[in-house]
């Protein structure tokens, strides 16, 4: 099998490699590997059950891998062993954010609240674990004033700010999902792990969160890695894109050659191993009809 490697000349911010969970009699993820640049917005993307979540919670430390290993690549050139890491430390230390396919916030507290919140770990040790921050010692309430600062900026970014004092809960569902990516880029990530952020979102919010991510990639150099399902935010704002069906991969490149990509055709198409010849030949035969080329 061939892949287009388009990231094999760029600083990899992610290696993951032989990569395999089994839960019980089951290989969701069989021996899988791929890269993810630096500054790039690479999407995993696969049929229903295909196993990216569970790549991603392998990412995240929410699962141990049975077998892989995950390196995470800091600017700085310090590495981290994901798969070695609890998952607290992965936010801390290795500075891999995430949000989930199922919104999680607290939605009692204020838009404002939730991203200071995200921010706990600063704010405490700035507090000196409470009685700093209780007597008011200048660190602390400096500390409390750029959290402040970097909850607004963010809130700015997600288009957010005129909500900053309304219970999160009240927030229409695209904004919701906004809220999640603004809390998570609070917490300063050098990866940015975004689990299907376009999921129920109408044209106009899906259209806002490319903004948001294009924004995110172009203003802090941040890389991105996403599972979706909507296809045409994968295509539109994807450098990269990772093929997982039945726990392996089957195609990986940038966007145009995966979306041309025979194998993918068939897995989406939920067509047998024994048909994908004839898909092949059929889409060779229809390119050449309309004199398109194929990577
Ligand atoms: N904790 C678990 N215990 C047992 N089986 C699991 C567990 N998590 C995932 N699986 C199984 O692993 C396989 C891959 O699931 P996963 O949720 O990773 O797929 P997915 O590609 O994210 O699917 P979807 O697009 O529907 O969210 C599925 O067969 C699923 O039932």
């Amino acid at each position: 099998m061939t892949f287009e490697t388009n990231t094999m000349t760029k600083d990899p911010i992610l290696k993951v490699e032989h990569l395999s969970m089994r839960f019980g009699g089951l290989m969701a993820i069989n021996d899988f590997s791929f890269e993810a640049a630096r500054g790039d917005i690479t999407a995993l993307i696969g049929p229903n059950g295909a196993g990216k979540t569970t790549v991603f919670n392998c990412i995240t430390g929410f699962y141990k891998p049975t077998m892989g290993m995950i390196t995470m690549r800091q600017k700085s050139g310090d590495e981290f062993l994901l798969e070695r890491l609890p998952d607290f430390e992965i936010t801390k230390r290795a500075k891999v954010a995430r949000t989930f396919q199922n919104i999680r916030m607290f939605s009692g507290m204020t838009v404002l609240e939730n991203l200071l919140v995200a921010q706990h770990n600063k704010l405490m040790q700035a507090s000196g674990y409470t009685v700093l921050g209780l007597l008011g010692f200048p660190t602390y309430r400096q500390a409390a004033k750029d959290s402040t600062e970097l909850a607004r900026h963010w809130l700015e970014k997600a288009s957010l700010i005129d909500r900053a004092d309304d219970p999160a809960g009240d927030l229409p569902y695209g904004a919701q999902r906004r809220l999640e990516i603004a809390r998570a880029m609070c917490t300063g990530p050098e990866l940015l792990c975004l689990d299907e952020p376009a999921a129920g979102l109408n044209p106009r919010e899906s259209h806002a969160l490319n903004e948001l991510l294009q924004s995110i990639r172009a203003e802090t150099g941040t890389s991105i890695l996403l599972i979706e399902h909507d296809m045409s935010v994968v295509m539109e704002i994807s450098d990269h894109v990772v093929v997982l069906e039945y726990g392996q991969k089957i195609s990986d490149g940038n966007p145009d050659f995966v979306k041309n990509d025979p194998r993918v055709i068939a897995a989406y198409l939920g067509v047998e191993d024994e048909e994908v010849e004839e898909v092949i030949e059929q889409i060779v035969e229809i390119e050449s009809e309309h004199g398109g080329t194929q990577q």
